[in-house]
C-alpha cells in the first residue's frame, strides 16, 4: 500500500490517539452523519500542506483545527497527524522506502511545524515532495461531493489545473514561475545595473581627463623634484661658498677697517701733535732768529769796534817806537790767547757735549728696542684673542655643529610645528654663572623644547624621514615643575656659602618658569665645593649641589669637577665672548699706548740723532777755529819776543772786554745758531712727517671709505645671499620635507644654468595644468573597475536571463508536450469510461483555445445515451457527479495516482450509477490505493477493508475495523 498508516492525535474529533493501517487497495471509512469520517480526509490534506481553513472547515484560526472539547472531555492543546508512505515504488523522489510526513500545531502559539521521516522541515519541502505525484492540492486525488459538483460547473479555465496536474506539468509550471520571478529581478537588477553603469560613464570621461592632468602633474612633480632637489643642493651649497668667502672677506675688511680707522684716528692725533709741534718748534725757531739777528747786530758792532782797534794798534805797530809796538804786541798776543783758550774750551765742551749726547743717543734707542719688543708681544697677544673671538663668534652661528639631531631640526625650525628652541636657547644664565648653569644641566642644555608630543613626534618624524641624526625633545606640555621639600629649603638657605638655588642664576621668557624649576628647581649653587660637600651632607645627599665653577656634588654623594681645554657650550659661549671682548679692550689700550711711546722714543730719538750732528758739526767748526787762533797766538807771540826792548808791557792793565764781549757773542751766535740748525731740522723733520702723515691720512681715509662701501655692499650681498639659502633651504623642507644633508644623499650631477631652465619650464608647466585633483587617478581607476565589474555583471545577468528564457522556452514546450499528451491521453480514455458511467453516449474534452495550449481553458462535450443537450450546466446533480467521476476514472486510466481519497463522491447518485461507479473502481484495484468515505452500500461493497468511525457522548470519534462481511452486518443492523 502507498499509504501504510495515518495517525491522528488531538485533530478536530480525534481526541485521542487513533491510527488507521491501511493493508489493502479499496478501504472504505463509514459511519454516521457527523462521527468524524471527513476529518480524516481533513487530516490526509492537513498533513499534505493544505493551508485553507475554510477548506479544511475550520473556524477562524487554524489552531481551530485542535480538539475543541465537548461536554465530557477537555479541549487538548496540540493537533498532531502524521501519514506512513510506502516509497519502495519511489513516488516519492526521495532514496527512503519509507516516508513519514507529519504536521503539528499548538494551540499556544498557532504556529504549524512539519516533519518529514521525523526531521523538520518546511511547507514547501512537502510541497516539493509530493508535487506531480498525483496527490497534489488540485488534483482529483481528494476529492469530495463539494469537488465533484464544483468541477462540473466549473469555467473551463478553472478546470484546467486539474489536467495540469495530471499531465505532471505543475512542477515545470512552479519552476517556469520561478525562473520568471527570476527573470523579473534579474531584469530589475539589469535595470539598476545599467542606471549605475550610466551614472559611472558619465563620470569616467572627466575622471579620466583629471586623472591624465593629475598622472601628468605628478610626472611633472616627480621630474621637477628630481632635477630641483640637486639644483636647491648646488646653491645652497653656492651659497654656503659665497657666505663663508664674503664672512671671510668681511672679516679681513672689518679688521681692515678697525685697523685702519685706529689708525686714521692715531694719525690724526700724531698730525694735530705735530702741528702742535711745529707750531712750538716755528716759534721757537721765530724767537732764536730774533735772537740770533740781535747777536748779529751785537757781532757787528763788536767787529766795527775790533777794526777800529785793530787799526789803530796796526797804525801803531807801523809808526810808534819799539816799545810802543812791544805793548801793542803784548796786548794782541794776550787777546789772541784769551781767544785761543775761550775756543778750546768751547771745543772741550763741545766735545763733552756730544758725548753725552751720544749717551743719550744710546739710552733712548734701547729703550725704543724695548718698546718695540713690548709692542710685538703685545701685538700678538692681541692677535690671538682676536683669534679666539672669531672662532666663538662661528661656534656662536652654529653652536650645535656636533649635535647633527639637534643642528637640523633648530635649521628646519620655521618649517616644523611647535619647536620652541633648545634648552640652553630658551634658558640663559646670568653673568658669571654660566659655568654652574651649563653644568647643572649637562647634556640637557641640548634637549629641544616642543610646544606638545605631537610636535615633539612629528619632529622626530622628520629626522627619521631625512636620516639625519637624534635629538631629544622636551613637550612643554609635560613639565611639572620641581621644587626641594620644606626641609630641604630651611637646611640650604641657613648653610654656609650657598648662593642661591640654580633657578636663581636664570634668566628666561615666563612661559618657561615651568621647564626652568623642572630643571633646575632643586639644584643648589655653592661658592665652593668644601662648602657644597658640607650642604649636601646637611641634606643627606638628597639634592645637586654644583659650584659657582662648575664643580658638582650629585645626589647621592658622588662629584665630578675639573676643566676640560675648550669647555666652550652654548651657555658659556655668550659670558666667554663678553670677557673675550673685554679682554681685547684692555689689550688694544695697552697696544695703543706702546704704539704712543714708541713714537715718542722714534722721535726723541731722531731729535738727538740732529743735535748729535749739529754738535758734531759745530765741534768740527770749533776745531778749526781753535787752530786759527793757536796759530794766530803763535804768530804773535813770535813777534812780541823779537822786540827785545823792555817796555814794561807784562805790566800794562789789559782792556779785555771788547775782546770778551766778541768771544761770548761767537759763543752765543754758535749756541743760537746751533739750536737754529737743529730746530730747523726739527721743524724740517716735523715738516715732512707732517706731509707724511696727511698723505697717509689722505690714502687712509680714501682706504677706510672703501672699507666701508665694500663693507656695505658685502653685508647686503651676505643678507640677501642668507635670505636666498634659508629659502633655499625652506623650500627642501616644505616641498620636499627634506633637510639639506638628506637632500645631499639624493642630489644628481646636472648642470646649473639647464637645470633652472627646466625648473622653470616645469614649474610653468605645472601652473600652465591649473587646479589638479590628486585623487583622480585613483578614482579613475576605482570607478573603472567599478564599470568594467559592473559591465561584466550586465554581461553575466544578459547571459542569465537569457539562459532562463531559454529555460522558460525548453520547460513551455515541455510543459505543451506533456500536457497535450495528457490531454489526448484522457480524452481517449474518457469516451470509453463515459460509456461504462452513462451506459452509452459519448463524451470528450476540447481545449477551447488550441493554440494557447498553456492557458487555455477545457471545455467538456458530452452526450449521455439519447440525450440530445450538450450544455453541462444543464444536467442533473448526480449526472454531473457522473460526468466529474467519468473524467476522474479517465485520468486515473491515463495515468497512475497512487492514492485516491473521495469523501462521498457517490452521494449523488442513484443505486444503479452507485454500483456502476463502484465496479468501476474496483478496476483500479492493484493499480492505485483508494480511501472511500462512503454511505453506499454499492460501494462498501467493492470495498476491501472498512473502518468504522463512531461518535459516542463524548464527542470523540473513534475508529472501529471491520472487515466486509462484518459490515454487511454492521449494515444490516443499522438497518441501512
Ligand atoms: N475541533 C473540533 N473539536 C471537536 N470536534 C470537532 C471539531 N471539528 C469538528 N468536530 C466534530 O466533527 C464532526 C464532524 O465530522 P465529520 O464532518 O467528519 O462527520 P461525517 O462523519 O463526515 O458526517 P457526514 O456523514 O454527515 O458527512 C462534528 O461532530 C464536529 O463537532
Amino acid at each position: 500500500m502507498f499509504l501504510k498508516r495515518i495517525e491522528l492525535q488531538g485533530f478536530k474529533s480525534f481526541a485521542n490517539k487513533t491510527v488507521l493501517q491501511f493493508d489493502q487497495d479499496i478501504t472504505g471509512i463509514v459511519g454516521p452523519n457527523g462521527c468524524g469520517k471527513s476529518n480524516i480526509n481533513d487530516a490526509i490534506r492537513w498533513v499534505l500542506g493544505e493551508q485553507s481553513v475554510k477548506s479544511l472547515r475550520s473556524g477562524g484560526n487554524m489552531s481551530d483545527i485542535i480538539f475543541s472539547g465537548s461536554e465530557q472531555k477537555k479541549k487538548v492543546n496540540m493537533a498532531k497527524v502524521s501519514l506512513v508512505f510506502d516509497n519502495s515504488r519511489r513516488i516519492f523522489d526521495t532514496p527512503f522506502d519509507e516516508v513519514e510526513i507529519a504536521r503539528q500545531i499548538q494551540r499556544s502559539n498557532n504556529e504549524a511545524t512539519y516533519t518529514i521521516n521525523r526531521t523538520p522541515c518546511r511547507l514547501k519541502d512537502i510541497q516539493e515532495l509530493i508535487m506531480d505525484t498525483g496527490l497534489g492540492r488540485d488534483s482529483l486525488s481528494i476529492i469530495s461531493q463539494g469537488n465533484i459538483s464544483a468541477f462540473a460547473d466549473a469555467k473551463p479555465e478553472e478546470r484546467r489545473s486539474l489536467f495540469e496536474e495530471a499531465a505532471g506539468v505543475a512542477k515545470y509550471k512552479k519552476r517556469k514561475q520561478a525562473s520568471l520571478s527570476k527573470l523579473e529581478k534579474t531584469k530589475e537588477n539589469l535595470d539598476r545595473l545599467q542606471d549605475i553603469i550610466d551614472e559611472l560613464d558619465r563620470q569616467l570621461k572627466p575622471l579620466e581627463k583629471q586623472a591624465e592632468k593629475a598622472r601628468q602633474y605628478i610626472a611633472y612633480r616627480e621630474e621637477l623634484s628630481d632635477i630641483e632637489i640637486s639644483v636647491l643642493v648646488e646653491e645652497i651649497e653656492s651659497y654656503a661658498q659665497t657666505i663663508a668667502a664674503l664672512q671671510k672677506s668681511m672679516d679681513d675688511q672689518n679688521l681692515n677697517y678697525t685697523n685702519d680707522t685706529e689708525l686714521l684716528e692715531e694719525k690724526e692725533e700724531r698730525l694735530n701733535h705735530l702741528k702742535k709741534s711745529a707750531y712750538q718748534l716755528d716759534s721757537r725757531i721765530q724767537s732764536l732768529q730774533q735772537e740770533y739777528t740781535k747777536v748779529m747786530e751785537e757781532s757787528v758792532d763788536l767787529e766795527k769796534q775790533k777794526i777800529e782797534l785793530d787799526e789803530k794798534r796796526k797804525y801803531t805797530l807801523q809808526t810808534a817806537d819799539l816799545a810802543e809796538q812791544k805793548k801793542t804786541l803784548y796786548t794782541l798776543k794776550e787777546e789772541a790767547r784769551f781767544e785761543y783758550e775761550d775756543r778750546k774750551k768751547r771745543f772741550e765742551e763741545l766735545d763733552e757735549q756730544a758725548k753725552e749726547k751720544n749717551d743719550f743717543f744710546r739710552q733712548i734707542s734701547n729703550r725704543l728696542d724695548q718698546i718695540v719688543q713690548e709692542e710685538r708681544q703685545a701685538s700678538s697677544l692681541f692677535q690671538k684673542t682676536l683669534n679666539r673671538k672669531h672662532i666663538l663668534r662661528s661656534m656662536m652661528e652654529s653652536p650645535y655643529q656636533h649635535q647633527g639631531g639637534v643642528k637640523v631640526i633648530m635649521e628646519a625650525k620655521n618649517s616644523l610645528y611647535g619647536i620652541e628652541g633648545t634648552i640652553a636657547q630658551l634658558l640663559k644664565a646670568k653673568p658669571e654663572f654660566g659655568q654652574a648653569i651649563s653644568n647643572a644641566l649637562g647634556g640637557v642644555m641640548y634637549q629641544i623644547v616642543t610646544k606638545d608630543e605631537r610636535s615633539a613626534r612629528n619632529a622626530i618624524d622628520f629626522l627619521k624621514r631625512n636620516r639625519s641624526g637624534r635629538a631629544t625633545f622636551l613637550p612643554l606640555s609635560v613639565c611639572s615643575p620641581r621644587y626641594p621639600n620644606e626641609r630641604q629649603k630651611a637646611i640650604v638657605e641657613q648653610s654656609e656659602g650657598v648662593l642661591g638655588w640654580a633657578c636663581d642664576f636664570v634668566e628666561n621668557d615666563s612661559r618657561y618658569n615651568s621647564l626652568k624649576s623642572r630643571l633646575l628647581g632643586n639644584i643648589v649653587v655653592t661658592d665652593t665645593l668644601e662648602h657644597a660637600n658640607e650642604v649636601a651632607k646637611r641634606i643627606h645627599y638628597s639634592l645637586k649641589i654644583v659650584t659657582k665653577d662648575g664643580d658638582i656634588v650629585h645626589t647621592g654623594g658622588a662629584m665630578s669637577g675639573g676643566r676640560s681645554r675648550s669647555n666652550t657650550n652654548p651657555i658659556t659661549m655668550q659670558e666667554e665672548m663678553k670677557e673675550i671682548e673685554t679682554r681685547l679692550s684692555h689689550q688694544k689700550s695697552n697696544l695703543e699706548e706702546l704704539h704712543e711711546k714708541q713714537r715718542e722714543y722714534e722721535q726723541k730719538k731722531k731729535s738727538i740723532e740732529d743735535q748729535k750732528v749739529s754738535l758734531q758739526i759745530e765741534r768740527a767748526k770749533i776745531e778749526n777755529i781753535v787752530q786759527v787762533k793757536k796759530e794766530k797766538y803763535d804768530s804773535i807771540c813770535a813777534d812780541y819776543n823779537v822786540i827785545s826792548v823792555d817796555s814794561s808791557a807784562e805790566s800794562i792793565e789789559l782792556d779785555d772786554s771788547l775782546i770778551q764781549a766778541i768771544a761770548k757773542n761767537h759763543a752765543k751766535k754758535d749756541e743760537l745758531s746751533r739750536n737754529l740748525t737743529v730746530e730747523r731740522q726739527n721743524r724740517f723733520g716735523v715738516g715732512e712727517a707732517m706731509e707724511k702723515l696727511e698723505e697717509e691720512i689722505r690714502s687712509l681715509r680714501r682706504s677706510v671709505n672703501v672699507w666701508v662701501q665694500t663693507l656695505h655692499k658685502q653685508e647686503m650681498e651676505l643678507a640677501t645671499t642668507k635670505t636666498k639659502q634659508s629659502s633655499a633651504l625652506e623650500r627642501l623642507n616644505t616641498n620636499y620635507q627634506m633637510t639639506y644633508e638628506f637632500a645631499c644623499s639624493k642630489r644628481k650631477e646636472v648642470d646649473l644654468p639647464k637645470a633652472k631652465e627646466l625648473v622653470r619650464e616645469l614649474r610653468a608647466k605645472i601652473k600652465r595644468l591649473g587646479n589638479v585633483n590628486l585623487d583622480a587617478p585613483q578614482e579613475f581607476e576605482e570607478i573603472k573597475e567599478r564599470y568594467t565589474f559592473l559591465t561584466s555583471q550586465k554581461e553575466d545577468l544578459l547571459d542569465a536571463s537569457k539562459q532562463i528564457l531559454e529555460a522558460i522556452d525548453q520547460m513551455d514546450k515541455t510543459m505543451v508536450e506533456n500536457f497535450t499528451t495528457m490531454f489526448n491521453k484522457i480524452n481517449q480514455e474518457l469516451d470509453g469510461v463515459f460509456k461504462a458511467m452513462f451506459g452509452g453516449g459519448k463524451a470528450r474534452l476540447s481545449l477551447v483555445d488550441p493554440e494557447d495550449v498553456l492557458n487555455t481553458g477545457i471545455d467538456i462535450d458530452v452526450q449521455p445515451p439519447g440525450k440530445t443537450i450538450k450544455n453541462i450546466q444543464s444536467f442533473s446533480g448526480g449526472e454531473k457527479a457522473l460526468i466529474a467521476i467519468s473524467v476522474l476514472f479517465s485520468i486515473l486510466q491515463a495515468r497512475l495516482i497512487p492514492l485516491c481519497i473521495f469523501d462521498e463522491v457517490e452521494a449523488a447518485l442513484d443505486q444503479s450509477n452507485v454500483e456502476r461507479f463502484a465496479k468501476y473502481l474496483a478496476h483500479f484495484r492493484n493499480q492505485s490505493q483508494f480511501i472511500v468515505v462512503t454511505h453506499r452500500p454499492g460501494t462498501m461493497e467493492q470495498c476491501d477493508t472498512l473502518y468504522g468511525v463512531t461518535m459516542q457522548q463524548d464527542g470523540v470519534s473513534q475508529i472501529l475495523k471491520v472487515m466486509l462481511k462484518d459490515a454487511v452486518q454492521y449494515i444490516d443492523k443499522e438497518g441501512r
